[in-house]
């Protein structure tokens, strides 16, 4: 049996301000960063320990996992960055507010671009300054690998990718893994790992800055999953999620 923590970033400031955010490297808010240091105490008090951990190229992620170690006096331990883990690509929608996003173009179409399994956001052109061959972070990913938008079923390729590749081989050494990354990376790896369909996925919304346990057999199947802390707060957490400024209303 193995035990695996995911967590996703503390709040960031485009969660604040309710803007599409994908890979837009963004910072934590104040309530982020408090999120992030409780997140590590919860960790710490229940004594878990981790010999390795994981996070996407993205500051936001990288921080929270950073404030979780500090408060685990984990500091020291080895973290493997990837761009795999970055968020799902928000394509053109990146930037803008989902609330007039919502008023613009609809509640559904926007639910859609948001939810929908292998739903695509209006990409971006190579001459806009967001595409991200243009940041040096990601001068090392081959082309085909570089977004211009991304839909939910294309992430979960990349995610799931690194995860046989790269964090299996870590657990089955023995290693207690602690992953950090996004919204969308982690609907992409818990839809993996409980072999969820692509209709559940619709409605499956992570919290931020609340770290999800999981017991997984010798075969990788989820014995139980719960999340650490309050239910009460983390069920607040995941309503906003799922709908961040009541742009369904
Ligand atoms: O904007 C984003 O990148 C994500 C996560 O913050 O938002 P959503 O929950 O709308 O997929």
């Amino acid at each position: 049996m193995y035990r695996l923590v995911l967590v996703r970033h503390g709040e960031s400031i485009f969660n604040l301000e309710n803007r599409f955010t994908g890979w837009t490297d963004v910072d934590l808010s104040e309530k982020g960063v408090t999120e992030a240091k409780e997140a590590g105490k919860l960790l710490k008090q229940d004594e878990f320990v981790f010999d390795v951990a994981f996070t996407s190229y993205l500051k936001r992620a990288i921080k929270t996992l950073d404030y979780i170690l500090e408060e685990m006096d984990l500091l020291w331990i080895p973290v493997h960055k990837t761009w795999q883990l970055n968020e799902r690509h928000y394509g053109a929608l990146q930037g803008l507010s989902k609330e007039a996003t919502a008023v613009k173009y609809g509640a559904d179409q926007v639910h859609l671009w948001r939810r929908g399994y292998d739903v695509l956001p209006p990409a971006l052109t190579k001459e806009d300054d967001r595409y991200p061959r243009n940041d040096v972070k990601y001068r090392d990913v081959s082309d085909q690998f570089i977004p211009l938008t991304e839909s939910l079923k294309e992430t979960i390729v990349r995610v799931e990718d690194y995860w046989n590749k790269m964090i299996i081989p870590q657990i089955t050494a023995g290693k207690r893994v602690i992953i950090s990354a996004h919204g969308n990376s982690l609907r992409a790896l818990v839809k993996y790992l409980d072999h969820m369909s692509d209709e559940e996925v619709i409605d499956l919304n992570i919290p931020t800055g609340t770290p999800l346990v999981y017991t997984l057999d010798e075969h990788f199947k989820p014995i139980e999953k719960y999340y650490l802390g309050s239910d009460r707060r983390t069920e607040k957490k995941i309503e906003k999620v799922a709908d961040p400024g009541k742009i369904m209303e």
